[in-house]
């Protein structure tokens, strides 16, 4: 599959002089879903609606489809399906009309079978006469998602999907953009919630004032910055580490029955081989041995760590 949106330079300088966006360069391939992972105010939202068009870039170029979103940006935005963080749609409107309105805006023919599908495919076909506020807040959600989806956007954005939905309703809209995916839909969705990008997502980009920091496979992140830590019970409790175990980084800790060691999965020698051995010499019996991966929270906490130092 090729590049579905191609960010070369993308900067933006709000009126006011502060730098949102400083030259973020970004290629999203087609059917895969792109997390943007980052802390408030990081820009992920102006990053978004920057490549909506609703934000007017101070420098680079965006194309959507390989058409630029200021010279072409009718082209473009049609491609577009965007689910706003902020929850916007008439009160008093069906979700039937909602979302049928939606594909005109577009300036696509009425398609009743189509809007049906996107109702049915978001179970939101027996709520069709129902008027939006009578919904609630989760469904009010799958209403912006099929408004969004209505114009048959080949890229939606979400902007925090999940931000106040209960757990139960967050795995139901993980399933939903799962199922989006896999009907051919490229998904970037921004969120503050690392186990959300850790879930859904192929690639997970970490932006921090401004900077795109680090794109990468969810699984490469994960390998390649994710330190491990072996777990060791002692089967009797040691006062003190034994001097065979100077050369390692290991930490003594539950009143002297459990060591702890760090070591980078990826390197070529762990230490762990040597280690067992040397616990071996110093006559330690183990009753219990463990390794903890670790999450992305970790890696994330530690890059912005990085950044900020
Ligand atoms: N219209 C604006 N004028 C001036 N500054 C703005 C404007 N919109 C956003 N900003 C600033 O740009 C920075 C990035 O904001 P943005 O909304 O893109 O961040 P975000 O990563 O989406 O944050 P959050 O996770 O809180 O939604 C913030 O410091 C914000 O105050």
């Amino acid at each position: 599959m090729g590049a579905i949106i191609e960010i070369k330079g993308l900067s933006k300088t709000y009126d006011g002089g502060f730098t949102a966006l400083k030259s973020v360069d970004l290629t999203i391939e087609e059917g895969e879903i792109l997390a943007l992972l980052g802390p408030n105010g990081a820009g992920k939202t102006t990053m978004i609606s920057a490549i909506c068009g609703l934000v007017k870039p101070t420098g680079g170029t965006v194309h959507v489809g390989g058409h630029d979103i200021v010279t072409d940006f009718r082209r473009a935005r049609e491609l577009i399906g965007l689910v706003p963080q902020e929850i916007t749609i008439e009160p008093f409107e069906t979700v039937g009309n909602t979302v049928a309105f939606s594909r005109g805006v577009f300036g696509k023919k009425r398609d009743d079978a189509r809007i049906e599908e996107v109702l049915r495919s978001l179970s939101l076909w027996d709520k069709r006469n129902s008027k939006n506020n009578e919904l609630s807040g989760g469904m009010r959600r799958r209403v912006l998602i099929a408004k969004a989806l209505s114009h048959d956007p080949r890229v939606l954005f979400l902007d925090e999907p999940t931000a106040g939905v209960d757990v139960t309703l967050r795995k139901d809209m993980w399933n939903l953009v799962r199922q989006l995916r896999a009907s051919g839909v490229t998904i970037i969705l921004t969120t503050h919630y690392i186990e959300e990008a850790e879930e859904m997502a192929d690639r997970i980009g970490i932006i921090d004032r401004g900077e795109l920091m680090l794109v990468q496979e969810k699984s490469q992140m994960l390998s390649q910055l994710g330190q491990k830590e072996l777990h060791i019970e002692l089967a009797e409790p040691i006062s003190e580490l034994p001097p065979a175990l100077a050369p390692f980084d290991v930490t003594l800790g539950d009143g002297g029955h459990h060591l702890s060691y760090s070591f980078d999965r990826s390197a070529e020698r762990t230490g762990i081989t040597r280690l067992i051995a040397a616990l071996a010499d110093a006559g330690l019996v183990l009753s219990d041995v463990s390794t903890r991966q670790s999450s992305l929270e970790d890696v994330f906490l530690r890059l912005l760590e990085e950044h900020g130092a």
